[in-house]
């Protein structure tokens, strides 16, 4: 028995009650380094011509390939290619011209073959980065832009999927998933914290649906993250890491990191040592708990995938070698060309071109068919881009999200809030009477803001007499108001204004009104 810490025989735990001792436990800090398999979107598996279809029956997706039945072998389908290569042009990766096939060795139910094929000595993409931003400050409006390192991105299969009854004690298989195309990214650890790394993740997200390489949706399993969490003192060698598995959200991502760090503190505040184990994320606890230890390295027993020659891509048409058919080779540069606007730069655009602050770019972008929707309406009012994307990110997106419904289903078209918005410029109606049109164009789908504003009377009060008389009102009542402004306070006009506005509803004309308060106040 160790008098140090009461491990039996030898003791390996002499170290981990030393070192933590002499660490200042507060110096600790989180380092992350992420692994995303993306499933690819196309409409066939990496290599055999099953459809990939989600929720299709169990095992209707198999071909004799998907199955392993012996003598079958794989073809490999230049879509999944083209988008593991357009995947690492859009994070500036190098894209190895040529590329080999390897087969991982393990013994899951799930995978009738008993081996993954992948991509281990030479994989598609290497030596990229993905640059992300996260809003700092104190209003959460400063961007902060930060770069993670990508090690690599290969191409390998999916598993199937063990489904277990509990009810029978037995566990069923569903191939349907087996084969399918994944990008396999690899991230350097240049993370520190759970918001990092989400912040990293919804923007590979973004990234991926932009080039349509894979829908990104980690609830249903087309992006998948395990997350390697240590942690260390600054300056010295990385900590020991736990990988996480069995994340299913952005959110959850945050939460699961954040939490593993605290609990690797913890373990070395207590003289112990941190174990190089997969751990499973509890997302009704918030917890993470261990899974299986990885101490024991599993051995894959690598080999080279016999029956696929070295994936080779072209440079450029020039390149071809001759009695290559053009059709059935990868070109990149013809890849590069076809490249979207990418998010980053889509947010720039956005800032520069419309004079938006960059928080609302963001908004804009995170949400499938806005930035569109915006610009739609900015085709058709005169109305200044920053007054009208507070409409866009707020009341629109705000009711959108209220129902959970996508941009593509307002009920209010960009031309019809174009209308609205014209009609406010325009001084028919007040900015508070525009937010009661716009709810009514909400219930009423295509009724036009000109056609309520009508039947509601909600045009703009412009009656001088009576808008002198509801503001003497005003400022008879209110002598304390009244005494601030004179004093120099004028920033109370405006509560004064609040009251002229709520005894009309809303409608008063706000330049006259003011004119009116400021004489009736000086
Ligand atoms: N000390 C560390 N702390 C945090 N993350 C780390 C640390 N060391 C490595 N990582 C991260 O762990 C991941 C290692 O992934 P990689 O695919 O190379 O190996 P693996 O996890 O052993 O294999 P598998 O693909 O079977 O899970 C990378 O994302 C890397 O950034
Ligand atoms: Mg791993
Ligand atoms: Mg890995």
């Amino acid at each position: 028995m160790c008098s140090f810490c009461n491990h039996t025989s030898t003791c390996e735990g002499f170290n981990s009650l030393i070192v933590p001792y002499k660490l200042a436990p507060q110096q600790l800090v989180g380092v992350v380094g992420l692994e995303i398999h993306a499933q690819i979107n196309s409409n066939t598996k990496l290599f055999s011509g099953s459809s990939v279809r989600f929720s299709a029956p169990p095992n209707s997706l198999v071909s004799f390939f998907d199955a392993s039945l012996p003598g079958t072998l794989p073809v490999l389908n230049k879509r999944c290619v083209e988008a593991a290569v357009m995947t690492g042009l859009a994070l500036n990766c190098s894209i190895n011209r040529k590329s080999l096939f390897d087969r991982k060795h393990y013994f899951y139910a799930d995978l009738p073959s008993g081996y993954q094929i992948t991509q281990q000595r030479q994989p598609i993409a290497v030596d990229g980065t993905l640059t992300y931003s996260l809003l700092g400050g104190k209003k959460r409006s400063q961007v902060i832009r930060k770069t993670v390192n990508i090690k690599q991105i290969q191409l390998e299969q999916d598993s199937g999927k063990s489904l277990h009854d509990d009810l029978r004690s037995q566990t069923l298989i569903d191939l349907n998933r087996a084969g399918v195309g994944l990008m396999e990214l690899v991230m350097e650890p240049d993370m520190s914290c759970g918001e990092e790394a989400a912040a990293a993740v919804r923007e590979l997200q973004l990234i991926l649906q932009a080039l349509g390489t894979c829908q990104g949706n980690m609830s249903e399993g087309q992006m998948r993250v395990d997350a390697n969490v240590s942690v260390h003192k600054p300056g010295e060698p990385l900590g020991i890491r736990a990988e996480v598995k069995n994340i299913n959200s952005v959110r959850c991502l945050a939460r699961a990191i954040d939490y593993e760090i605290q609990r690797q503190i913890e373990v070395l505040q207590r003289g112990q040592t941190v174990q190089n184990e997969t751990r499973a994320y509890d997302s009704k606890s918030g917890e993470t708990i261990p899974m299986r230890d990885k101490e024991g390295l599993q051995d894959y027993r690598f080999m080279p995938e016999p029956n696929l020659p070295p994936l080779i891509v072209y440079e450029d048409n020039a390149s071809l070698p001759t009695g290559i058919d053009a059709r059935q080779a990868v070109v990149v540069q013809k890849i590069r060309e076809g490249l979207p606007e990418l998010p980053g730069v889509k947010r720039d655009r956005l800032v520069q071109t419309y004079g938006i602050l960059p928080e609302h770019s963001f908004t804009l972008v995170n949400e499938d068919g806005l930035v569109e929707y915006f610009e739609a309406v900015l085709k058709v009012t005169k109305k200044e881009p920053r007054k009208v994307i507070g409409w866009v990110t707020n009341e629109l997106l705000g009711h959108l999200k209220e129902k959970d419904m996508s941009v593509s289903h307002s009920p209010i078209s960009p031309s019809a809030l174009a209308e609205l918005l014209e009609l406010q410029e325009t001084g028919h109606i007040s900015s508070s009477a525009a937010k009661q049109v716009f709810q009514e164009m909400w219930r009423s789908p295509g009724k036009p803001a000109s056609q309520i504003i009508q039947e509601q009377d909600l045009g703009l009060v412009s009656d001088a007499a009576r808008l002198h008389s509801i503001c003497q009102k005003v400022v008879d009542s209110h002598p304390n108001e009244v005494h601030a402004i004179r004093n120099g306070n004028k920033k109370v006009l405006n509560k004064l204004m609040g009251l002229v506005q709520k005894e009309t509803k809303g409608r008063a004309d706000p330049v006259l009104v003011m004119a009116i308060l400021q004489e009736k106040t000086s």
